[in-house]
């Protein structure tokens, strides 16, 4: 039988410190991949800052809580700097191969985190981004909502490592959390907002969900 073939697409998953998008990928990727495999779609699960040799080192400068020196512009060109490499070599080739491509955090991010947390100027934030992925964006983002200090709190219950993002003041990321709801506000055709104050369960079942309305024809 022939499958049919799709062209690639690039879902990313967005939200503050703690709200999960780790834990609910790694629940709802059987399912996708289970779809996809009906659908002769291939997944590549991804994450920024990282995914490749070299972002993976620019993440390790930018969170060690050791470098209290960069500030946020510095911060800003990092993540610019990581993203851009990791689209060249690891999610382009993906989706031009026709692969649905998710990646933990992309652009929203530094809108959220260097510009509403930081107060650097959005537009420039905007102006960046823009230069280092050459105008790419996703065609669907799943924004997982937590209030900032439940977000922290599972942080800091949790077992990964504390990163110097995480230790900036609780007004910071009260700040990110709200950017992040006027991104998704100015952007409600690519932006789904999922209640990720639910318990696991309930968010996995609404993000299932909200990939599932965007492209049925595969999930
Ligand atoms: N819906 C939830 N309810 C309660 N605890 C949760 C929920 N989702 C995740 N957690 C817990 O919160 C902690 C952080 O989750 P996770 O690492 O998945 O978040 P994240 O969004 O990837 O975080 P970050 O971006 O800050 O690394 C983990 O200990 C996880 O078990
Ligand atoms: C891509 C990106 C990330 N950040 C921040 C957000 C988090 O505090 C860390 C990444 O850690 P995670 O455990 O992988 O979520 O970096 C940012 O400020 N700006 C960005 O563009």
């Amino acid at each position: 039988m022939t499958k049919k073939k799709f062209k690639g697409i690039l879902i990313t998953l967005e939200g503050p410190e703690g709200a999960g998008k780790t834990t609910i990928l790694e629940k709802i990727l059987p399912e996708l991949q289970k779809n996809g495999v009906e659908n002769g779609v291939e997944i590549l699960t991804t994450r920024e800052p990282g995914g490749i040799r070299i972002a993976e080192s620019i993440r390790e400068i930018i969170l060690a809580p050791e470098n209290t020196a960069i500030d946020g512009k510095t911060e800003l060109l990092l993540f610019a700097a990581a993203r851009r490499q990791h689209l060249n070599e690891k999610v382009r080739p993906a989706l031009a191969a026709g692969k649905v491509v998710i990646i933990d955090r992309f652009i929203d991010s530094s809108v959220a985190y260097q510009g509403y947390g930081r107060g650097i100027d959005v537009l420039d934030v905007e102006m960046i981004n823009t230069f280092a992925t050459d105008g790419l964006l996703p065609d669907l983002t799943l924004y997982l909502d937590v209030a900032a200090e439940i977000g922290l709190a599972r942080v800091m219950a949790g077992e990964r490592e504390i990163n110097r993002l995480d230790l900036e003041a609780q007004e910071m990321h009260e700040k990110v959390r709200k950017g992040y709801k006027t991104i998704a506000c100015a952007n409600p055709e690519r932006i789904v907002p999922i209640d990720a104050s639910k318990d696991v369960e309930a968010v996995a079942q609404d993000t299932l969900d909200a990939i599932h309305n965007k492209f049925p024809e595969i999930f």
